[in-house]
């Protein structure tokens, strides 16, 4: 399927806000894709395609989490914000017809992030975060470093998430924390 024909069933699926937001994620993560040697194409379609999912109803997100072939656990199912990313994964390969394991991953865990993200799954995580439609506080800072330096930009983005699921309330999912601490080792050089 190509990019407008993508954009155009994906209309269907989404919200105006959330079309919007998935169209900047997508400049977003060309713009990184050219600046850090990924693959445009695929860095493209993974940021169009990454809230597939975010408008789905509580039953059909749980359903399609499910199917998608990604741990669900307790901490997705009682923050039931954490599964548009499987659901997506899912539904990507339903309906877009989208196979490649590295976009599915992508957007499996666009929300949570994990221990060894592959450069396409931190750039997706990032241009989430600082497509131009988002506003919060740290942002312009984010978006500066990402193009300086993609592992710190992915350590800024979780902390701001971090600080803001927390003053939620909310229960932080462990991938993250498991992700940020290897990549703040790994910028001290300690995580051999
Ligand atoms: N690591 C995390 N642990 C727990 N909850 C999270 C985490 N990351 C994000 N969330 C929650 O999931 C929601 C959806 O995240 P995300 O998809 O990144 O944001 P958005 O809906 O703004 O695109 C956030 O608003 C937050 O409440």
């Amino acid at each position: 399927m190509n990019i407008d024909t993508i954009k155009e069933k994906l209309k269907e699926l989404l919200d105006e806000q959330r079309f919007v937001h998935s169209l900047g994620t997508m400049d977003c993560a060309m713009m990184l894709a050219k600046r850090f040697d990924e693959d445009v194409q695929k860095a493209m379609i993974a940021g169009l395609v990454h809230d597939c999912a975010k408008c789905l109803k509580k039953e059909e997100l749980l359903n399609c989490a499910f199917k998608s072939g990604i741990v669900i656990d307790n901490i997705m199912i009682s923050q039931p914000e954490l599964l548009h990313g499987p659901a997506g994964c899912y539904l990507a390969k339903e309906l877009f017809g989208i196979y490649d394991s590295d976009i599915l991953n992508s957007i499996a865990y666009h929300t949570t992030g994990r221990e060894n993200m592959t450069k396409l799954e931190k750039i997706i995580y990032v241009a989430d975060l600082i497509e131009p439609s988002r506003k919060f506080k740290s942002v312009e800072l984010i978006r500066k470093k990402s193009f300086e330096n993609l592992d710190k930009a992915v350590v800024m983005a979780m902390d701001n998430t971090i600080k803001y699921v927390i003053e939620k309330g909310g229960l932080i999912h462990p991938s993250t924390i498991f992700a940020r601490n290897q990549l703040i080792l790994k910028e001290s050089g300690e995580d051999s």
